[in-house]
């Protein structure tokens, strides 16, 4: 999985991939240049007493030794370009990724599995493809080159040298395994920290308010505690690890020089052939603990890439057809028999729901907490597809409507108001870039906010937090709603985000909203009879199906639902 990601995403660099196998490969025919030329030097230069030898081979050395220095560092700009390019554009494609996925497939990757995936996931696959190009092409060539040469030079000495790389061999491959399987267990592990952390800052408050400090302590210390304990064996399989590749190159290099000394004793070779011989022992020890290092994090990157292949490999539930196709018709609204069930869930949220909402009308859908009203909601932006039924906006299915025109033509108003970090202005014109200033105070005065932003310091300029986090639950509502309104949707959708604001501003917006979006297809959804008393129809859901479909008034007098709504909330049954 590992190799075939890096291929896959080294393709387009694989010119810089070759130069830098190109360069790592003259870098290593100098480097074992060096050993023969330097046995020359001992041999036939210092033993037998010709200068002019020395001075030739010394020449030729710093030539020899200036080649690998050169093509060492072009092989590591090469390779690293290559490899950080890499990094980049799996990163981007991760993120694309997550994007088009659905909310049912993020949740059940998790979203803080996700943010690991795209960020410590792909860096480990990075690191591994930076290491593997700058160093690991140089291996095998340093070996067989380093044994070529050296058979070239005394074919029992080298049997030594042949003896030594299989042990190296075997204690890397075994570390290996080991180390698989401990990082299976590490990047769960940072997972699940990363999820306390985020679920701690984001619900610092509530932590708090229940005197739950301790609890949540222990729960992090108890994900920490075990994440230390992974890190711990991988760390004691590293640390015993490279005392052995040391230890086995110890031994090879008595090994060589104790059988040297024999040979030379014997005069079979000269002193320079075993230096030559000690050289190529020490180029292999250092190519394989090099290599070592690699194949060290080659497990953990493989732990990664598989994580990644995982989102990459998920379809996004939500593809449309290709092609797709332009509406007919424009800020129409229909829901055809719609019926949703959530993935896992052995019942719909919502059944058979029949709703139809066109230019300049404005219904409303009511219903108890849990009666499927955000559910209807997220399936018209595709939040998620219907299980039976359909949603058609502009007189089209919206699994087959261009995705740029639905987004374009429906505007929504979450639940849940979620502001970004950075000025008022950015924020409001998150729909609209080049939405100008008088536009935006004419959304916040409809969203009843002009007051509140006039008052910020530096007033559009002024600066919000990570999520609104500087502003209150209804100040962060009117701005949200301020957002949609800028955009100018031909179908806004207002998901219950009316709910902190008191009666009297939620009224003054109400009417505001009323006349800015009177040509406009508007659907709101509410627990309040006051939000949604003044709609031209209001669509009451139970448990997930239409209960009663009128006008207030209307549904007081025929549907026991609404009536009871109406009644617990005391909301003027029968007023105007
Ligand atoms: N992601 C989900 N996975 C499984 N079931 C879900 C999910 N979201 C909502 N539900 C279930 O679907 C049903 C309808 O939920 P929904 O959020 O649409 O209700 P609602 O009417 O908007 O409620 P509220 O007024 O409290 O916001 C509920 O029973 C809820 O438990």
């Amino acid at each position: 999985m590992l190799i075939s990601l890096l291929r896959r995403y080294l393709r387009p660099y694989r010119g810089m991939v070759v130069l830098a196998g190109l360069l790592q490969l003259v870098e290593v025919v100098a480097m074992l240049l060096l050993p023969t030329l330097n046995a020359s030097v001992i041999d036939r230069g210092v033993v037998a007493g010709d200068e002019g030898h020395i001075l030739w081979m010394g020449a030729l050395m710093v030539l020899v030794a200036a080649a690998a220095a050169g093509a060492g560092l072009g092989s590591v700009l090469c390779g690293a370009r290559a490899a950080l390019a890499l990094g980049r554009d799996l990163r981007a494609e991760v993120f694309h990724r997550v994007q088009s996925l659905s909310a049912q497939q993020v949740e059940r990757i998790g979203g803080s599995s996700l943010t690991t995936r795209s960020t410590n996931d792909v860096q480990q696959v990075e690191t591994v493809a930076l290491d593997g190009l700058t160093t690991l092409a140089a291996v095998p060539a340093i070996c067989l080159g380093s044994v070529a040469l050296a058979l070239s030079q005394d074919v029992p000495l080298s049997f030594v040298l042949l003896a030594f790389i299989p042990v190296i061999t075997v204690l890397v491959w075994a570390a290996q395994r080991r180390l698989t399987a401990v990082y299976g267990r590490i990047q769960p592990a940072v997972d699940r920290l990363n999820r306390i952390v985020g679920e701690q800052v984001s619900g610092a408050r509530v932590v708090r308010a229940f005197a739950r400090d301790a609890h949540e302590r222990e729960r992090f210390g108890r994900t920490n505690a075990e994440l230390l304990g992974h890190s711990l064996r991988a760390g004691r399989l590293f640390a015993v690890m490279f005392p052995a590749v040391s230890l086995a190159s110890g031994a090879g290099t008595v090994a060589v020089v104790w059988l040297g000394a024999v040979r030379v004793d014997g005069g079979e070779i000269g002193i320079g052939t075993v230096n030559a011989f000690v050289e190529y022992l020490v180029y292999i020890t250092w190519s394989i603990t090099m290599a070592t290092f690699v194949f060290l994090v080659v497990p953990r990157a493989s732990v990664s890439a598989r994580r990644i292949r995982e989102v990459l490999d998920t379809v996004a539930d939500l593809t449309p057809p290709v092609p797709a196709r332009p509406g007919r018709t424009r800020g129409t609204l229909l829901l055809r028999g719609v019926t949703y069930r959530y993935p896992g869930a052995e019942l719909p949220s919502v059944h058979g729901v029949d709703l139809r909402a066109g230019p300049g009308e404005t219904v409303a859908v009511i219903g108890s907490t849990g009666s499927g009203k955000t559910t209807l909601l997220n399936l018209v932006l595709r939040g998620a597809d219907v299980t039976e039924g359909a949603v058609l906006v502009n007189g089209v299915d919206v699994r087959e409507l261009d995705p740029a025109e639905l987004t374009a033509t429906v505007g929504v108003v979450p639940q849940r108001a979620h502001l970004f970090s950075g000025t008022v202005a950015a924020n409001l014109r998150f729909g609209d870039p080049d939405a100008t200033d008088a536009e935006l105070w004419r959304a916040l005065g409809v969203a009843q906010a002009r007051e509140l932003v006039e008052n910020l310091p530096g007033g559009l300029a002024a600066e919000i937090a990570g999520g609104g986090a500087n502003l209150s639950g209804g100040q962060r509502q009117r701005l949200t709603i301020a957002r949609t309104l800028v955009r100018r949707p031909a179908v806004y959708l207002f998901d219950d985000c009316f709910s902190a604001l008191d009666p009297d501003t939620e009224a003054a917006l109400l009417a505001a909203l009323r006349a800015e979006t009177a040509a406009a297809t508007v659907l709101v959804v509410a627990q309040r009879v006051s939000t949604v008393r003044h709609a031209d129809r209001i669509v009451v859901l139970d448990d997930g199906r239409v209960v009663g479909c009128g006008p207030h008034e209307e549904l007081l007098a025929t549907c026991e639902t609404y009536r009871d709504i109406a009644s617990s909330q005391h909301a003027g049954l029968g007023a105007p």
